[in-house]
């Protein structure tokens, strides 16, 4: 092959559209019809919306009355982007077999002007927006999964700083279903009326409420006479229902739709079959039903089209032959998730050394969940950028482990009840029967004190009258106590540990000393190859923490000194206090909430992919994106997991998070035909070459190890100076691999590990601006 891969191909450089993507593109946008464009991956639905749409104001329609609704902000964004790209290209070609689009090249202010009044929004912007036009101000968004920051927020405990939620979640857990989600909406609605904050779902439920019940007096959306969805196929639900509203007959507005039934991918949200949710938009809005089916496939070569039906067995028959040999698919096949991403980033490295790349922008790696996301992103042994692109998930680590539960209870046991309970069920052998037994023995002590109603798990752990019959808890005590003396300053020496390295290297052999290690270091990192990762992150954070603290107490001291000699004079420096700075670690964890705020917001904003970096995304926010080289890692796993759970969904509007998953609900789903359609958008992604990466074995081979990496847990580091080589020591590390298999499936209760991280922060994203 001689022309490099790149984005950009001499097809892409004209406005041509095939005699069917023209006909999409001019169907009249009449208010009685709509208008719905269906076809396969990569046959031209984005660009034929978006043409579709200028076409719409060549013929008189204003950019402001058009309203285009997407899922994600990923793909909003996309949107807007091929907008503007569309928007400034120069001039149109005629072709002999190709209808061609008179869409002039526009000047820049124009073009501005376009992007800027025409409306591409999410759902939940635009029900932002109603609402904010209702109410004279915006709202803040609260995330639904962290509803024990919910219980905190509004707790009175708030004010003293404590936080109980601990206590109450073990409590409301134990509530039938419907006494709970009654605690949590009376929760919720405190918080809307106190603090202007609500849940997604809140905002919807509210949308839909004005938009049936005052449509006419819905501040804005009277404008619009142009309704465009993209990825229709994926809208359920609450969304869906807002499409119906906002399209009912009688108020002139045009409705297209633009959709591909096999990329369907969120039927764990409650997304039902295509042609049903179509007929059902079409019955409601009383319109006549015009059905365009694009049927040749521009982005792929055949060998990726051919590989991709294959996963979903449809037949996208036509693909438009560019010239291009085809390469052929690799599907490759590995034993670890640290070996794939080896293999990934030396594949890479082959493909920049041989040309066949140009810039590493031209890769995309795609994964099905968050967690190899992170892995790869990390991931910089051979000098290639890893960049990971925005999804909706918010977060400043939304690591696999929780090292910050064990930080926050060396800190203070008392206040972070919540993470101590966490460790105390990491501890191997700790299990959720003997977690209830203490819970339930502390509960007995509390009501022998009855003066002490707010006494804490901890102040009976360690009441000298405490009997423990548990070996695990009262290890589980000294050794918190032993590391909490160490790093208080408690040991011989006296000394702080505020240095970052001694600091980390106390919380892991802290870590050690329970026992916990299995789970968190060593099961983690041997399966997925990301504990290491969040481990070299949380040091990071930990040495950025030190810097800053540094930094303060320098200036601290600075100013002191100034003050001194100015006023006091010499004599007075006696006298004074040493400046009063938090120690590291609670400078660490005071600082965790606001960073992981700070962070997630800043993410959410953030945009542009760098040029010199891999793209690397969850498959479900890279719909609508293509790239010449990709790269699946794909979870086949997953499927038969997923299914084994047969969730149940119900589409009514949730009062609470988990509402959604009500027994005795009507939509079943399949997920195994689920997760087939997630890897065919993924793989459909490709244009020119395409890797399949699957792990042929979830779980590492015993006492094996990766071919490119002789032990995991001894690897160089990387350039983190101060990070420590070596992680556990041999034994646990052999002992670990050996419990590995049968501890795998062990269920964790409701401390749930991997989920436990979101509950460490407030967590409340301001996305309504
Ligand atoms: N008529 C055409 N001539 C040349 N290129 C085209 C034509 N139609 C589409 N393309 C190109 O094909 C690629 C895929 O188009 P587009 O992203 O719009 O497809 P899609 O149907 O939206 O895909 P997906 O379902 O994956 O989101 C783009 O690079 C686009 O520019």
């Amino acid at each position: 092959m001689s022309e490099p891969l790149t984005n950009g191909s001499a097809t892409d450089l004209q406005f041509s559209a095939t005699p069917l993507q023209w006909k999409a593109i001019e169907f009249p946008p009449a208010s009685n019809t709509i208008t719905a464009i269906l076809a396969g991956p990569g046959c031209g639905k984005t660009r034929t919306l978006i043409l579709r749409c200028l076409h719409m104001m060549s013929i008189g329609i204003q950019p402001h009355e058009i309203l285009v609704l997407s899922m994600t902000n990923s793909a909003a964004r996309h949107l807007k982007s091929e907008l503007r790209k569309v928007l400034s290209r120069e001039t149109l070609q005629q072709t002999d077999t190709e209808v061609v689009g008179a869409v002039e090249s526009l000047p820049p202010s124009e073009i501005e002007y376009i992007i800027s009044n025409m409306n591409i929004l999410t759902f939940d912007s635009f029900a932002g927006q109603i609402i904010a036009a209702d109410r004279g101000s915006p709202m803040k968004i609260l995330d639904p999964s962290y509803y024990d920051d919910i219980m905190y927020l509004t707790s009175s405990s708030r004010q003293t700083g404590r936080n109980h939620t601990a206590s109450v979640r073990s409590r409301i857990d134990k509530w039938p279903l419907d006494a709970r989600d009654h605690v949590i909406e009376t929760a919720l609605n405190k918080l809307r009326d106190t603090e202007g904050l609500a849940t997604f779902a809140w905002i919807r439920y509210r949308t839909l409420q004005l938009l049936s019940t005052k449509f006419s007096s819905v501040v804005g959306v009277g404008r619009y006479r142009v309704l465009m969805i993209d990825e229709f196929q994926d809208l359920y639900g609450d969304l869906l229902r807002m499409v119906e509203l906002v399209a009912v007959e009688d108020r002139g507005l045009h409705l297209t739709v633009v959709g591909d039934a096999d990329q369907s991918i969120y039927g764990f949200l409650g997304s039902i079959d295509t042609d049903k949710k179509l007929k059902q938009v079409e019955q409601k809005s009383g319109r006549q039903l015009q059905q365009i089916v694009l049927n040749e496939s521009f982005r792929s070569t055949g060998e990726i089209i051919k590989f991709s039906n294959q996963l979903t067995s449809t037949k996208l028959v036509n693909y438009h032959q560019d010239g291009n040999d085809d390469l052929p698919v690799s599907h490759e096949s590995f034993s670890s998730a640290l070996e794939r991403a080896d293999f990934v980033a030396r594949e890479i490295k082959r493909l920049l050394r041989q040309s066949i790349i140009t810039s590493l922008s031209n890769v995309l790696v795609l994964t099905r969940t968050n967690r190899p996301t992170s892995l790869m992103e990390s991931f910089n042994f051979y000098g290639i950028k890893f960049h990971k692109r925005q999804s909706s998930v918010p977060g400043w680590m939304s690591g696999s482990i929780s090292l910050i539960h064990y930080l926050q209870v060396l800190a203070n046991p008392q206040e972070f009840e919540f993470s101590m309970i966490c460790v105390m069920m990491s501890i191997s052998g700790m299990s959720r029967p003997s977690m209830d037994v203490v819970q339930r023995k502390f509960e007995a002590w509390q009501k022998t004190k009855p003066g002490k109603a707010a006494s804490t798990l901890w102040e009976y752990l360690i009441d000298p009258s405490t009997k423990h019959s548990s070996k695990k808890v009262i290890r589980f005590i000294e050794t918190t106590n032993h590391w909490r003396d160490r790093i208080q300053g408690g040991g011989k020496d006296g000394a702080k540990l505020n240095n970052p390295q001694d600091l980390f290297n106390a919380l892991l052999q802290y870590i050690a000393d329970l026992d916990s290690a299995r789970r968190i270091i060593s099961t983690n990192l041997l399966v997925s190859g990301t504990a290491r990762d969040e481990l070299e992150k949380f040091y990071l954070g930990l040495k950025d923490a030190s810097v800053v603290r540094e930094a303060k107490l320098q200036e601290m001291s600075q100013n002191q000194s100034n003050e001194m000699n100015n006023v006091l004079g010499e004599e007075a420096s006696v006298m004074r206090d040493e400046p009063e700075v938090p120690d590291l670690i609670d400078w660490f964890v005071e600082g965790y909430n606001e960073r992981l705020y700070k962070d997630s917001s800043q993410r959410l904003g953030k945009e542009g992919v760098p040029d010199d970096a891999v793209q690397v995304s969850t498959i479900h926010a890279a719909k609508g994106l293509q790239s010449p080289v990709v790269f699946v890692l794909a979870d086949t796993t997953y499927a038969s997991l997923a299914s084994k759970q047969k969730h149940e969904l119900s589409l009514q509007e949730p009062s609470s998070p988990r509402s959604m998953y009500q027994r005795g609900s009507k939509i079943k789903r399949h997920w195994d035909e689920e997760e087939v359609r997630v890897h065919y958008v993924a793989t459909t992604r490709a244009q020119k070459k395409l890797y399949f990466c699957e792990l042929h074995d979830q779980f590492v081979r015993i006492g094996g190890s990766s071919q490119y990496i002789e032990n995991p847990l001894e690897m160089k580091n990387r350039s983190t100076p101060g990070f420590p080589n070596k992680i556990a020591s041999g034994d646990q590390l052999q002992n670990a691999r050996k419990r590995m298999y049968s501890s795998w499936h062990r269920p964790m209760g409701r401390y749930n590990f991997g989920g436990s991280m979101r509950f460490v922060g407030r967590v409340l994203r301001v996305v309504l601006k």
